[in-house]
């Protein structure tokens, strides 16, 4: 395991931890109600712009010592050189001694990023080349389908990280796609996803992208292998394959050996994570959909994004200041989870991104140097759309007993001028916020029902089930327009986030061991259905569940 590039320590043994603590007590006496009105520059004072992305960050538990003491605290723990480190290309990644190198891959200067001494761009460039030659191949029809016609439908076969960025991205950016080409995700292994994908297209008009950095995940090679069968089940030959099936990969042997043509083979790199991909070249079906032009403006608007981290000062900067935000909550206030509410249909697929960007990073127990942590790490990310989400959990977020931190998330022009649909959009997302940080006291409830007529008996009786204690923390993350640019730029905002957070507690966001465990379990439990292997060793829980499910299934 290599050594870290920079030097890293236990948050909790600072001396600006301790501060912060005795800090946090006098800040929880305090109530955002009360802020706001003795102080009008809040909104102002607590306010940054940067990469097309508006963080108003007024409505968190914060004053301007706060913030101090947070900045003081990323520079203690070495954020300035971790962030040094990470555009250097160091091996930040220790436990797979890698670097964390998605930067380069929207890197728009004429600067080298070098892992183990080569300059990486000259591949990136090729990559980006490959990627727009097929675009265009596809756009113009000069690649046909088997009995020579044009495509109409791509099915992109991944799972993870090869899955979760290209969706959000490429739903995002709907009002941008090319006519004329859809776009369909295959990523479980449950049987039922891929037939009811394919149920509607045909072979002849069909094209499969297989994403895999690894080429070797269980539910994507299955799903390539049930495609393959499907193509050739419904008047596709062998030798028609390579027209209807490419791939993305780091593992170029193991595609080769799938079937698929070496110059239809794009690559990757271990240098990416997969959480961190869909800026290379598993962004192919975000390009073939909105074209190769918007793709290159998502990677500027990320870039832009990665100078405003690279450059700004901590305290103005947004990524720097979100993930100091989420530190506070996460180790001093004890929050578990973290919301991600986007008022915004087409940004419906962004919590579950964010879910596998920040708990697959951030999701770990030890130090860098493997030793146990005592103090909290990633919280639980959770989410969905607004204004519906509204109407179901956030009666908890109001009044429930949990702390849930959230982003609220919204472009503030839509694509869709119907009605004024978008400002009441807009009226729902400031409102809850709103109702979050204000709440509404037992006086006002009481003065409410008496507004309504209600008997004193009544209102003492009603009263205590309408406070809202308010005081509750959110940011509220805008954007002028939802445009590839200013997506680039969001998405690119919630990794540096992850990553700020990462280096405050000393983990590293860049591996997941954990998930590999269920993995090698997995495997062994199906050569028990399959028979190839005995059920000794098995707790007697999963052998009862295995029986089970081999009883009805006729397997026994
Ligand atoms: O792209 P692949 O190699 O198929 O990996 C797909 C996904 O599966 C793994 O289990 C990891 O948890 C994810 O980080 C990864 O993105």
């Amino acid at each position: 395991m290599s050594e870290l590039p920079y030097t890293s320590n236990y948050p909790n043994t600072l001396p600006i931890w301790s501060q912060l603590q005795e800090h946090q007590a006098k800040v929880k006496q305090l109530h955002l109600r009360e802020e706001f009105s003795k102080d009008p520059q809040r909104a102002e004072r607590f306010f940054q712009k940067a990469a097309g992305i508006y963080l108003d960050y007024s409505k968190n538990l914060i004053t301007d010592e706060t913030i101090k003491l947070l900045t003081q605290l990323a520079n203690d723990a070495g954020l300035p050189a971790a962030i040094k480190a990470m555009f250097n290309g160091e091996k930040i990644n220790n436990s797979e001694e890698r670097p964390a190198l998605h930067v380069a891959l929207r890197n728009q200067a004429a600067v080298p990023y070098k892992v183990d001494g080569t300059d990486v761009m000259p591949e990136v460039k090729a990559a980006l080349n490959q990627m727009e030659r097929f675009v265009w191949s596809i756009h113009s029809a000069q690649w046909r389908g088997y009995t020579n016609k044009r495509f109409t439908d791509i099915v992109h076969l991944g799972i993870g990280g090869s899955y979760l960025g290209p969706k959000v991205v490429s739903a995002a950016l709907k009002p941008y796609w090319k006519a004329g080409l859809n776009l369909h995700y295959v990523a479980n292994i449950d049987g039922t996803h891929i037939t009811e994908e394919l149920k509607h297209l045909s072979p002849e008009s069909t094209l499969f992208i297989i994403a895999s950095k690894s080429f070797g995940t269980q539910e994507t090679i299955m799903n390539a292998k049930s495609a393959k069968a499907w193509f050739l089940r419904n008047g596709g030959l062998e030798e028609d394959v390579h027209k209807h099936f490419v791939a993305i990969t780091a593992n170029k042997q193991k595609a080769y050996n799938f079937g698929i043509r070496e110059e239809n083979i794009f690559p990757m790199w271990d240098w990416v994570g997969g959480r961190y991909s869909l800026w290379s070249t598993i962004g192919l079906p975000i390009a073939l959909t909105i074209g190769i032009e918007n793709f290159k403006n998502l990677l500027a608007g990320a870039y832009d994004m990665d100078e405003h981290f690279r450059t700004a000062p901590l305290d103005h900067n947004i990524p720097v200041i979100l993930g100091l935000l989420g530190v506070w909550y996460s180790n001093f206030f004890n929050a578990d989870s973290h919301a991600i509410l986007p008022y915004d249909h087409y940004l419906r697929a962004l919590p579950a991104h964010i879910q596998q960007l920040d708990m697959e990073s951030n999701g770990k127990s030890v130090t860098h140097k493997g030793e146990a942590v005592d103090w909290s790490t990633g919280p639980i990310i959770w989410g969905g759309a607004g204004a519906n989400g509204q109407h179901a959990y956030h009666q908890l977020l109001h009044q429930g007993t949990h702390f849930l931190p959230a982003d609220f998330i919204m472009p503030l022009r839509t694509h869709n001028h119907i009605g004024d649909h978008h400002a009441l959009l807009l009226s729902n997302c400031l409102s809850q916020s709103q109702a979050l940080m204000q709440g509404k006291t037992l006086e006002e409830a009481k003065a409410e029902l008496k507004a309504q007529g209600k008997t004193d008996s009544q209102i003492d009786e009603l009263a205590p089930h309408k406070v809202i204690p308010g005081n509750r923390p959110s940011n509220t993350i805008l954007f002028e327009k939802s445009t590839p640019r200013t997506i680039g730029a969001l998405i690119a905002m919630y990794e540096h986030k992850v990553f700020v957070q990462g280096v405050i507690w000393n983990i590293n966001s860049f591996d997941q061991w954990g998930v590999e465990l269920g993995k090698e379990l997995g495997e062994h439990i199906y050569q028990i259905i399959t028979g190839e292997n005995e059920t000794n060793g098995q707790d007697s829980s999963t052998k009862h569940l295995i029986e089970l499910f081999k009883k009805i299934n006729n397997r026994i």
